[in-house]
């Protein structure tokens, strides 16, 4: 079942070496080893027991490949088979499930991004609603970031076998937040249907971010449709890394997830892809060169009309 993607250090190191925009290779070859980071891609069940299992032994490989920065996706904890159990099996950032993975980043020496946390919401006694948030765990197991997600899917597809309602059991996320420094770089925080509002990618891009995250549980017809052309648009946009774990296959008689777990360089190159099928981990060094060498060869952001040019049409 489970396979692990891009381990060998040739293979990793092939990938990073794909030509970037005008950089040399006289000058990719002196520069020192870079950050591994590890995209992971997981089938979570309602048994919150099996994936907490699942998702270790990733990060426990993840590690072993050398990785220093671990991404999981939305739904890592667990998805529900229906309202009331996603509801009834939240817990806050104090229960046991991020204890348990407190304890693991210390014991494997590694960061962890935790997208898409079913959160207990500040009035949960009254009002049994959520947050779907995004947690950035230092290797000593601190939190040092929760992004709350704040576009939520409420999308109904006629034909296609879509249907979610979201906001029935989530509270939408109040800001973004300022991006965080990690030992992969600057990592901005979104949560997988964020991935389709460019202002919120730009918003992070201009406030320091040289890596954007989008964990995702893509649905299956979307995702054939959406998923790969806006991951690589974001980055091409932003000149940003994206890294965008995923949840792949069947959660529960209900619901299958598109997988494909991404990595993407600043130039829209695909770095490393986890498939369609089945559980893994892509590794992919992260050099932070290529987000300065894109961006000082084609200078987008400084090409920008400020925000008044883009209302120019709302006067007239
Ligand atoms: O329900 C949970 O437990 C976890 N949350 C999710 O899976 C969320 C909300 S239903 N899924 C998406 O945002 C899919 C977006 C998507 O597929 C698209 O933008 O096309």
């Amino acid at each position: 079942m489970l396979t692990l993607r891009c381990i060998l250090t040739t293979q990793v190191k092939r990938l990073v070496c794909r030509p970037v925009g005008r950089i040399s290779m006289q000058h990719r070859m002196s520069t020192s080893p870079h950050p591994v980071a590890a995209v992971c891609q997981v089938t979570a069940t309602p048994d919150k027991e099996a994936n907490f299992s699942a998702c270790k032994q990733l990060v426990e490989e993840a590690k072993q490949g050398g990785a220093c920065m671990v991404f999981l996706p939305e739904g890592f904890d667990y998805i529900g088979s229906s309202r009331e159990e996603t509801l009834s099996l939240s817990e806050s950032l104090a229960g046991d499930t991020i204890s348990r993975y407190s304890q693991l980043a210390r014991t494997e020496d590694v960061w962890l991004s935790l997208g898409g946390f079913h959160e207990r919401g500040h009035d949960w006694e009254n009002d049994r609603r959520i947050y779907n948030c995004h947690i950035i765990m230092n290797d000593k197991g601190d939190i040092v970031s929760v992004y709350r997600k704040s576009h939520l899917f409420d999308v109904e597809l006629p034909g296609r076998g879509v249907l979610l309602k979201e906001s029935a059991f989530t509270i939408p996320g109040p800001s973004l937040l300022p991006p965080v420094q990690t030992p992969v770089g600057k990592v901005g925080l979104g949560i997988c249907y964020d991935l389709r509002f460019p202002e919120l990618s730009l918003a992070l891009q201009r406030h320091g971010a040289e890596i954007l995250t989008y964990p995702s549980a893509f649905t299956v017809a979307t995702g054939a449709a959406h998923w790969e052309i806006l991951l690589r648009a974001r980055a091409i946009e932003t000149q940003c890394f994206v890294l965008a774990a995923a949840q792949v296959g069947r959660h529960h008689e209900k619901r299958s997830s598109y997988g494909h777990a991404l990595a993407v360089d600043p130039w829209g190159a695909v770095l490393g892809d986890c498939g369609g099928e089945s559980t893994g981990v892509t590794l992919v060094e992260i050099d932070l060169e290529k987000v300065r060498d894109t961006r000082r060869n084609m200078p987008v952001q400084q090409h920008r009309r400020d925000t008044s040019f883009y209302r120019s049409l709302e006067q007239s």
